[in-house]
C-alpha cells in the first residue's frame, strides 16, 4: 500500500511541474481559467465538457489524476473546445486555434521526454488492480 501511494504522490508531483511549466509561457495564459460567460454568452450552450488549466491544477490537488495518460486527456479536452469554440474563419480565432494546438503539443513533448514508460505502466497497473 505505501508504494501504492508514494508511486501516486510521484505522479502528483511531476504532474504538477508539467503544469507550471505550460502556466509559464505566455502565450497559454487564455487556457489559465474557465471561460468566462460575460466574454463568450453561448460558450456553455455549445462546449459540454469545458477544461482549463487551473481547474486541472485542482484536480491534481484533489488525486483526480492516476495516470499522466488521463492528465493528457485533459490537456486534449482543451484543445478540442478551442478548436470546436474558436472557428477558422477570423485572425483571432486562427491565432486561438494555433495556441490550443501548441498546448497539446507541448504538453505530449514534455512527456516525451521526462515521463518514464515504466512509471507510467505502474500507474496503469495501479488502475487495472483497484
Ligand atoms: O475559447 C475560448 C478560450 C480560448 C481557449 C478558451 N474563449 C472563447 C472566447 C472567444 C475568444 C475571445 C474572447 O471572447 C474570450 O472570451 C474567448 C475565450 O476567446
Amino acid at each position: 500500500y505505501e508504494q501504492e501511494e508514494t508511486t501516486l504522490r510521484e505522479l502528483r508531483l511531476f504532474l504538477r511541474d508539467v503544469l507550471n511549466k505550460l502556466g509559464r509561457d505566455r502565450k497559454f495564459h487564455l487556457f489559465a481559467k474557465p471561460v468566462d460567460t460575460e466574454d463568450a454568452p453561448d460558450y456553455y450552450e455549445i462546449i459540454k465538457h469545458p477544461m482549463d488549466l487551473g481547474t486541472m491544477m485542482s484536480k491534481i490537488d484533489l488525486h483526480r489524476y492516476q495516470t499522466a495518460k488521463s492528465f493528457l486527456d485533459d490537456i486534449s479536452r482543451i484543445c478540442l473546445n478551442a478548436l470546436e469554440y474558436n472557428p477558422d474563419k477570423t485572425p483571432a480565432g486562427r491565432a486561438i486555434r494555433h495556441r490550443a494546438c501548441a498546448l497539446k503539443d507541448t504538453a505530449e513533448a514534455i512527456l516525451k521526454v521526462e515521463l518514464d514508460p515504466e512509471f507510467e505502466a505502474q500507474c496503469q497497473e495501479l488502475v487495472n488492480s483497484r
